[in-house]
């Protein structure tokens, strides 16, 4: 559960001004959806959230602190595409943030706190309608459930913020629907606070409580480079669109389960 604040944000790469004056408030557990042309800086956005990126000016605070300067376990991440490992099975692709976040020293749990960590994984598994597949590897998985492990992947790690950058762009309409419903689940099951960045405005009113757009006022080719994209519109979804928590222990984070003290 985290609430994130952008003041004044601005992000220049040289003399090329990509985001200017963001100044926004999101309350905690909220579903944000960011629309707007392609180039105007929603990518740029997300990844200065996720820290890969840090603003020119201005600055971005998570809970009242300052965003840590480098990704963290706190801020999870699902692109369009290659958001999960080739090499491991998709039992090990879901294990995998859990043990890189416990056992630091050798990146592997053992004993109790291995078999705590499998079984959560297998029920995510199972949540996000991937029973029976723990052991194959992502290649042999449609786009959809490349999509759905990389979401039980990213929910593994137990995070505060989850960021999501076109995760649904490249599926059939079809199957979109039903990974629709699946998001929709996560973020009532969960306490995350979602941002999402989309080129489809009908899944941005679908999923989200608030939708931002980012636009450029000045379009003319010479101004291009000299002014940045702002916030142009900031809709709440009326009538309000509520996360009902259900606190399920499976989706909980696993920083303080006892199980993880035995390892
Ligand atoms: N590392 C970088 N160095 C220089 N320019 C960059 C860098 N990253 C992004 N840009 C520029 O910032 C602008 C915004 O890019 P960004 O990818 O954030 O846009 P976007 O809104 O996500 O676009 P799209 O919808 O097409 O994915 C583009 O003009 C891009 O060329």
């Amino acid at each position: 559960m985290s609430a994130i604040r952008f003041d004044d944000v601005w992000k220049e790469y040289g003399d090329h001004i990509v985001l200017e004056q963001i100044t926004l408030d999101v309350a905690s557990r909220a579903f944000i959806a960011l629309v707007g042309p392609s180039g105007c800086g929603k990518t740029t956005f997300l990844r200065m959230l996720l820290g890969e990126e840090s603003p020119t000016r201005g600055q971005i605070l998570i809970d009242g602190a300052a965003l840590k300067p480098e990704p963290d376990a706190d801020r999870g991440v699902v692109f369009q595409r290659y958001s999960v490992f080739p090499h491991l099975t998709v039992l090990q692709n879901v294990l995998l943030g859990r043990e890189l976040q416990h056992a630091k020293v050798t990146g592997r749990l053992f004993g109790a706190a291995k078999r705590a960590a499998v079984d959560e994984a297998m029920a995510l598994l199972a949540e996000v309608g991937l029973a029976g597949n723990e052991g194959k590897y992502p290649a042999a998985l449609s786009g959809g459930m490349q999509q759905r492990l990389a979401l039980a992947q990213a929910v593994m790690r137990g995070p505060k913020i989850l960021l999501l950058d076109e995760p649904f762009g490249a599926l059939d309409p079809g199957i979109r629907a039903d990974i629709h419903l699946l998001m929709k689940r996560l973020w009532n099951e969960t306490e995350l606070t979602v941002v999402m960045v989309t080129h489809d405005l009908s899944e941005a009113f679908r999923l989200a409580t608030r939708v931002i757009a980012f636009e450029r006022n000045h379009n003319r080719p010479e101004e291009r480079e000299r002014y940045g994209a702002t916030i142009s519109r900031d809709l709440e979804i009326y009538p309000p669109r509520i996360a009902d928590v259900r606190h399920l222990s499976t989706f909980r984070s696993g920083r303080d389960d006892p199980a993880e003290k035995g390892a």
